[in-house]
């Protein structure tokens, strides 16, 4: 073997000119990418030896070794890995083996911020370590080879390669640090980064210590566990090791309500390891909070907080996921546009929903405690991901008329199960308390009919019912929207026949403050109440909008009268002032009941004195 002078094709001329000067502020990736190579060479090692365990030559034991040397600059990474022939190293380490690498450099701007990260994207590989380096040194000899090839460049256009007197199989990348980079021969820096980028995939990193006898070692301490937790099958790793995993990945102290593992195969190849906290973190409801799963590339850390992978009513959840098939360039952008991102993304929000399905039936009561901490974000589902309505609608909970109490929740299954014959629909309510939704007068019929109704009122639940039309093929209905589609009894449509006149002059008495007067079914006890339109705007969803300081629609209510109450009845027989008083009040008092305020408080008090003098 002859040393010869070869030149780099010019685009690795290009990535390195500017990778330099763009990448520097991300400097420590250097050694994510050299460890990275190292540990596919092993990865490639194994799949060779397959065939030819031969090629392990009596070492099996692959790993890759960190050693600094202060008296010389250098820092080297070294493996025992695959290796490379000559004629590889002047291949892979000369040029770029990428399909539109001429197009990529053609678009790059010349604005360093802007290529910069460009560049990440694209991966720079084994030339970042000219990011820290003047000058790279390699040395390396290919499992099955008898010769070691020497390669070395100052990374200005020419590389040099020749004979090495490395006699070990693998590679040794030997940089020669800049004197700005020296802070990397020193072992709290190296074992910073190397537990960042490194600390669970599947090949050992060992450290050089210095003053550590070279015994059996050789000096080198193991820096990472050598084992990516989620490459072993679930029967090897103990509830213990999935645990203190958890408070590894999460930074909780507490333990996960329940965790998920599993590999996948087939179209695409990924491992994911889910978890659902107990408790809340502080910040849950911040728009601005990281959130999503950290993510790998064949064991090796590339991302955390990829948030591609969990939609936003998921946001809960921890963990991580593992890809075979996206490249380990992949930058935050590229997983934004990828079909196979999304496709996963899917996957992982159904499995995330069977495992809280499993925790609901299986642990009701963690379910519970889930339920509580989490629910309201879980509430924002059906509203963002209209693929999985149905399982997310199965994993709300409601306080009903069932209980009638705030501590009972029920599920849908429970009540669909409970339904009578004749009801055919989910009836619900939404109020701004529980007690206001509990006494809504809407609720008076069916109660009566012995239909439960579901009692909502949070903030959100408004909005979330407008994303649920039906479970499990029986629709929603709101008990304050709308018809109720109840039929009237004999006696009723009598009562409305004897009164009927009533309707038109109400309507006339309160002009365009209703968009309509008609009686109603739906109330037994209660004279009058107000209901929105099916398609029209509900009083939550108005309070929800002037909350956030958005202009909201007046809402205009249909008034409904019940024929059969006495004070509706007498309408029919007043006249003049007393007509307007009584029309008035049974409108306040209805529209109090649906908004618990009016906005014209002391005309009410003034027409409800005046009604009480008479009674006196
Ligand atoms: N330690 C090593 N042992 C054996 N081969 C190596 C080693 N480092 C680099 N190589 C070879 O050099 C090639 C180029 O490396 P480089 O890091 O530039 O790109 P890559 O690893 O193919 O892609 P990327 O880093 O963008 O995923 C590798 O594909 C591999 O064949």
């Amino acid at each position: 073997m002859t040393t010869q002078t070869h030149g780099f094709q010019t685009e690795v001329q290009q990535l390195l000119q500017l990778m330099i000067h763009s990448l520097y502020s991300n400097r420590d990736i250097f050694l994510r990418e050299l460890i990275s190579n190292a540990a596919d060479a092993a990865d490639k090692l194994r799949f060779k030896a397959l065939e030819n365990a031969d090629l392990y030559e009596g070492d099996g034991d692959l790993k890759v070794r960190i050693k600094a040397d202060k008296d010389k600059g250098t820092l080297t990474i070294s493996d025992n890995g695959i290796g490379m022939t000559e004629s590889e190293i002047v291949e892979h380490l000369g040029t770029i083996a990428k399909s539109g690498t001429k197009a990529f450099f053609q678009s790059l701007s010349g604005d360093a911020a802007k290529d910069s990260q460009l560049i990440g994207q694209f991966g720079v590989g084994f030339y970042s370590a000219f990011i820290v380096a003047d000058t790279v040194e390699v040395h390396s000899r290919a499992a099955g080879a008898k010769e070691g090839v020497m390669w070395r460049s100052k990374g200005e256009g020419t590389f040099e390669t020749g004979p090495s007197d490395k006699t070990s199989r693998g590679t040794d990348i030997v940089l020669f640090l800049k004197d700005d980079d020296k802070d990397f021969l020193e072992s709290y820096k190296l074992e910073q980064v190397i537990h960042t980028y490194s600390d669970h995939i599947g090949v050992p990193v060992e450290l050089y210590k210095e003053g550590k006898e070279e015994g059996e070692d050789g000096g080198f301490a193991p820096v990472n566990q050598g084992t990516a937790l989620w490459t072993k099958s679930k029967s090897e790793v103990s509830d213990e090791e999935y645990v203190s995993f958890y408070q590894h990945l999460s930074h909780d102290f507490g333990e996960p309500l329940t965790w998920s593992h599993n590999k996948v195969e087939g179209k695409h190849e990924y491992t994911s390891l889910l978890y659902i906290p107990k408790n809340a973190p502080w910040d849950l409801y911040q728009r601005e909070r990281q959130h999503g799963l950290k993510l790998y590339v064949k064991r090796v850390f590339i991302m955390d907080d990829a948030e591609v992978f969990l939609p936003q009513y998921l946001r809960f959840v921890k963990g991580l996921v593992d890809s075979a098939d996206l490249p380990l360039n992949v930058s935050r952008e590229i997983l934004q546009d990828s079909k196979l991102t999304q496709s996963m993304k899917g996957a992982i929000s159904k499995r995330i929903l069977s495992m809280l399905e499993k925790l609901a039936k299986d642990k009701p009561e963690d379910y519970a405690g889930f339920w509580k901490n989490f629910g309201a974000v879980l509430k924002e589902g059906p509203a963002e991901d209209f693929a999985n309505r149905e399982a997310i609608a199965g994993l709300l909970r409601f306080n009903s008329t069932h209980h009638d109490d705030t501590e009972h929740l029920v599920s849908l299954d429970e009540y669909l199960e409970r339904m009578p014959e004749g009801q055919d629909k989910i009836y619900y309510v939404v109020a701004d308390s529980f007690n206001a939704a509990r006494f809504s007068p809407h609720l008076e019929v069916l109660r009566k009919k012995g239909f439960e109704v579901l009692l909502l009122s949070e903030r959100i639940d408004d909005w979330m019912m407008s994303h649920l039309t039906e479970y499990k093929g029986k629709p929603f209905a709101s008990a304050t929207r709308g018809e109720l589609d109840i039929e009237a009894t004999d006696e009723e449509k009598e009562a409305e026949k004897a009164i009927e006149g009533v309707l038109a002059k109400v309507k006339d008495s309160l002009g365009d403050k209703v968009s309509e007067v008609r009686f109603t079914h739906r109330l037994t006890d209660s004279p009058a109440c107000v209901v929105t339109d099916e398609h029209g705007m509900s009083s939550q969803m108005a309070k929800l909008l002037a909350s956030v300081g958005q202009a909201a629609p007046e809402v205009k209510y249909i008034f409904e009268l019940n024929p059969e109450h006495p004070v509706v009845k007498s309408l029919d027989g007043r006249e003049g002032e007393n007509f307007e008083d009584a029309v008035a009040l049974l409108f306040e008092q209805a529209l109090l009941a649906e908004r618990g305020s009016l906005e014209d408080p002391s005309g009410f008090v003034k027409r409800l004195n005046k009604l009480m003098l008479q009674g006196l």
